[in-house]
């Protein structure tokens, strides 16, 4: 996407239509000229006021709640005009065509509000990409573990880690002209390596925590087991009882079935391991197997409807069908339920919840992106080689490396294409 920035844009940033109240924002040079336009005047800055919203041929639109912020006290950082008119479909439509045609501005892009803002310095690259998760957000932890990097924490953090990395590289630097210029005069001491290795231990504390994108997709939960142990069966009630979330993480749906659920605020990946069967051919077997092995090894909790004792390490032991007098395991296991009375399943879900808040990042604990962990994973390299070395060339050199991975973790360094990225799956509007 070309950023051309002289450009004005607008769009619907209030959800679908037909609705109560719909909020069309403008940002750029013309948005003052805009709002002028449709509405005869403009109001104070930052004051709600009620305007007649007519077409540029002056046939009248609506009634509506107007909003003007001047450049850069506004969310872009850009002159915005919002309009807040009656959320019919035709209106709505009505007032677009008035900004588009009228008034000759663009319609945004996904993002480009967001984006505007980032460029022009109102949000780093971290905290734009926590608002891009928070308004992806289905479930409660979402939310809540988000909530610290949205307000700015994860960014503070990082900020502080780069001026220790500056402040060393310039204490680096001294060291050695004082090693240059060969003098008896005694070298600074060397304060930076406790400060280097400080950051280090903090950021080691964030590469502990599970990734974003991890809360994003929902903790995998794999049915697994033998043919006929009930795995669909406790599928379908796990569904049935706990709350679907609404859209599903796009590109995930595999040969297993999944099913993105919340259960008790926390959200699952629900896994059925579909085509165990062994009827077939011994080639379809074994791919059968495979397949399902490979849903196992990338679970995050494997439910083991099989004989007890015979499920992978770590698995969470559900007797199943226990209504049944004759069940085929009337086993101990941590879990027992059945799909059909719904007997134990409230339980079942509550320790499933359990296991999920253990291995999700916890509310309060800062979470990054995949992205982001590798930034930091090569910063914490860095900082690890530039505390042990003890050539201060290479030293400096390291910090260096660090700074980079720091500075383009807050989008200091950011190329157009890893924006396209971000900002693209952010919904129009924002
Ligand atoms: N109607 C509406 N609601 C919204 C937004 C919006 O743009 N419009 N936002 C869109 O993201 C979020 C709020 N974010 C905002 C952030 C900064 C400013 C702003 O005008 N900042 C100025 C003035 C601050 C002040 O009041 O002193 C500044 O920082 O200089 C506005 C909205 C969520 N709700
Ligand atoms: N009475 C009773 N029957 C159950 C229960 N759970 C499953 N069944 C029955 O057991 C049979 C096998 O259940 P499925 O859920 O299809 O088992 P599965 O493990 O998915 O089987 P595969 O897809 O072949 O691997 C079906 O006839 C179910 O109706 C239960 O809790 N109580």
């Amino acid at each position: 996407m070309a950023t051309e920035f002289s450009q004005t844009i607008f769009a619907l940033s209030s959800g679908a239509p037909p609705c109560g109240v719909a909020v069309l924002r403008v940002s750029g040079p013309e948005a003052g000229r805009a709002l002028e336009r449709l509405t005869g005047s403009l109001p104070p800055p930052r004051k709600a006021s009620v305007r007649q919203v007519r077409d540029v041929d002056g046939s009248w639109l609506d009634e509506a709640l107007v909003l003007w912020f001047v450049g850069p006290h506004s969310a872009t950082g850009e002159d915005c005009a919002e309009i807040h008119c009656h959320g019919g479909r035709a209106v709505i439509r009505a007032i677009e065509r008035a900004l588009e045609d009228g008034c000759g501005l663009r319609r945004a892009e996904a993002g480009e509000f967001t984006r505007r803002a980032f460029v022009n310095g109102r949000m780093d690259l971290l905290e734009a990409e926590s608002l891009g998760d928070m308004l992806s957000a289905e479930t409660e932890l979402q939310r809540a573990v988000l909530a610290s990097s949205a307000q700015g924490e994860a960014s503070r953090r990082v900020a502080q880690w780069r001026e220790t990395v500056l402040s060393a590289s310039a204490a680096v630097e001294q060291e050695l002209d004082f090693a240059d210029e060969d003098e008896e005069g005694t070298a600074p001491p060397s304060q930076w390596r406790a400060a280097v290795s400080e950051a280090r231990a903090e950021i080691s504390t964030w590469l502990a925590v599970p990734s974003t994108d991890r809360l994003r997709e929902g903790l995998r939960i794999v049915l697994a087991g033998p043919p006929n142990s009930g795995k669909s069966s406790l599928f379908n009630a796990i569904l049935d009882e706990a709350a679907a979330i609404v859209s599903p993480v796009a590109g995930t749906t595999r040969d297993a079935i999944e099913r993105p659920i919340a259960i008790g605020g926390v959200p699952f990946l629900l896994v059925d391991t579909a085509g165990l069967r062994s009827d077939g051919a011994e080639e379809i077997e074994r791919i059968g197997i495979a397949r399902a092995e490979a849903e196992v090894a990338r679970a995050g909790v494997v439910l083991w409807l099989g004989a007890e004792g015979e499920g992978p390490a770590g698995a969470l032991e559900v007797a199943s069908m226990i209504d049944l007098p004759e069940a085929p395991r009337k086993g101990t296991g941590a879990a027992r339920v059945s799909s059909e009375t719904r007997e134990g399943l409230a339980d079942l879900l509550a320790q499933i919840a359990e296991l999920g808040r253990d291995k999700l990042p916890k509310p309060g604990q800062v979470a990054v992106s995949r992205r982001q962990r590798e930034l930091l994973d090569q910063t914490h390299t860095a900082l690890r080689f530039a505390g042990e070395q003890d050539d201060l060339l290479l030293v400096g050199e390291s910090l260096r490396q660090a700074r980079h991975s720091l500075d383009a973790m807050l989008g200091n360094v950011a190329t157009e294409d890893m924006l396209d990225a971000l900002f693209g799956r952010f919904c129009i509007g924002k």
